[in-house]
């Protein structure tokens, strides 16, 4: 039988991918829309063509590559540009992740988004857990793993979806606040209670 989708949902830092591992652990299939975003502009593919015919070649790094940063520090501090950027992204990837959860084989799969209300990709789970965490955290912890400003991460942050938006979509929430030790026991309990699922429903 094909796997029923779980939306695994969250703002910056809220910690979707540390729980997205600990579901792979379990020999959960996921797949991660922010890794979908870094497949349809890979060297070759026509989006990345249409980037550098908008933004100009300094896009670029020297190695052919999307130079990342420097396409976040533009569309964070525009939003008529960030618009452009997902306009043109935003369906492509949501064809990527169709494909990638076309393939998965465990009895649930999951697809991680930061955006799963703003890109239509609701509509293609079933169920939706949200990762939830105290705005001050998922600055502290964003601030610790990147190489970023809090102007950068509170502009980013302005961009997403409320909290308030995000728990009206939430069947389950997981509130990320301890350690990370808590957060795998708490997936553990989320995994035994989804494997009794039927297409997402008790
Ligand atoms: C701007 C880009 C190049 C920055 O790349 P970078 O490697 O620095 O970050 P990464 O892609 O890992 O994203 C990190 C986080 O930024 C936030 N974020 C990314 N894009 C957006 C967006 N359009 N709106 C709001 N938040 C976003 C999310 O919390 C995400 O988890 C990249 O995020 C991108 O291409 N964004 C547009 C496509 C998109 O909307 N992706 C989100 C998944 S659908
Ligand atoms: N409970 C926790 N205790 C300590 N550190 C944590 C915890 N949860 C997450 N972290 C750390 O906080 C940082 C942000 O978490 P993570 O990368 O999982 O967030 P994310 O929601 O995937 O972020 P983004 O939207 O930017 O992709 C990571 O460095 C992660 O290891």
């Amino acid at each position: 039988m094909k796997p029923w989708i779980l939306g695994l949902t969250g703002g910056i830092g809220s910690g979707k991918s540390a729980v997205a591992q600990c579901f792979i652990d379990l020999g959960v299939h996921l797949v991660d829309a922010d890794q979908a975003a870094r497949w349809v502009v890979e060297p070759g593919r026509p989006a990345l063509r249409q980037i550098t015919e908008h933004f100009g070649e300094a896009i670029l790094q020297a190695d052919g590559q999307l130079d990342r940063a420097a396409l976040r520090k533009l569309i964070f501090q525009d939003a008529e540009q960030r618009r452009w950027l997902e306009a043109l992204l935003h369906p492509l990837i949501n064809q990527e992740i169709i494909q990638y959860l076309a393939q998965a084989t465990s009895p649930y799969a999951i697809l991680v988004t930061p955006l799963l209300v703003e890109t239509g990709q609701h509509a293609l789970t079933q169920r939706v857990l949200v990762i939830d965490a105290p705005e001050t955290l998922q600055i502290e912890r964003t601030l610790m793993r990147d190489n970023t400003s809090l102007e950068q991460v509170q502009a980013i942050l302005n961009a997403q979806a409320t909290r308030q938006q995000r728990l009206q979509i939430a069947d389950d929430v997981l509130v990320n606040d301890r350690d990370l030790i808590w957060l795998r026991s708490e997936v553990e309990r989320l995994h035994t209670f989804y494997l009794t699922l039927n297409r997402g429903q008790p």
